[in-house]
């Protein structure tokens, strides 16, 4: 199992020996996977003949360490489609890295300064978070299309004169308000997934 203290490596053979144990404990083959974050396990819980593994049960897999992040894998079936959810993801800043690459990310887990938040700004982001960037690289680089769903929970202060300073429990209360909600967009845009091209119907 990896932890903060034993991070995740990756190698082929941890692959293999997590893919093979779970391939012989499931029946699912999902053709999509949907990653959970903070707040958000909810999505995976009105799935139909739901399979769920935790993360530690599960050989050479990551576990998660952030609160709101519950650590399970879910599989099971949205309308008629057989899906994974991870419920809970891996970031940097748990000491977890995702192999090679170099990406333009905040990797946290603090929150970015006002100056930070000012060059991002500059930079041109829209939007700033911990994560999804090296999954998404991860993911392309492996030949799987991809749907990146983010919930903006919070403003980013570029001010100093504003008062309020965002949290992690503001994010989860937030993430827990919109679950539902983004629920709704999940199991419309899965139901519709054999128009997008290269997404299986099954
Ligand atoms: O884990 P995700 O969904 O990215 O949650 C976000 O919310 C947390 C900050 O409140 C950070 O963990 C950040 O990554
Ligand atoms: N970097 C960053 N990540 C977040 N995740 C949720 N809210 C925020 C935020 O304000 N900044």
């Amino acid at each position: 199992m990896h932890s903060r203290e034993n991070p995740c490596c990756c190698s082929f053979d941890e692959c293999k020996l997590t893919t093979e144990w779970l391939l012989s404990r499931t029946r699912h083959r999902p053709k999509i996977a949907v990653v959970c974050g903070s707040g958000l396990s909810l999505l995976a819980e009105s799935v139909s003949n739901k399979q769920v593994f935790h993360y530690e049960d599960i050989p050479s897999f990551p576990v998660s360490t952030v609160p709101g992040h519950d650590g399970r894998l879910v599989f099971g079936y949205v309308k008629d489609k057989s899906c994974v959810f991870m419920q809970g993801r891996f970031h940097l800043y748990e000491g977890y890295s995702l192999c090679q690459g170099v990406y333009c990310m905040v990797s946290g887990p603090n929150f970015e300064t006002i100056a930070e938040a000012r060059m991002l700004h500059v930079l041109g982001s829209d939007s700033v978070g911990m994560s999804t960037v090296p999954e998404v690289t991860v993911a392309k680089h492996c030949g799987l299309h991809v749907l990146g769903l983010s919930l903006i929970t919070n403003k980013v202060s570029l001010d100093y004169s504003r008062e309020e300073k965002v949290n992690h429990e503001e994010v989860l209360q937030i993430s827990k308000m919109r679950a539902e909600m983004l629920q709704k967009v999940l199991t419309t845009f899965i139901a519709h997934s054999h128009q997008v091209e290269g997404i299986n119907s099954n």
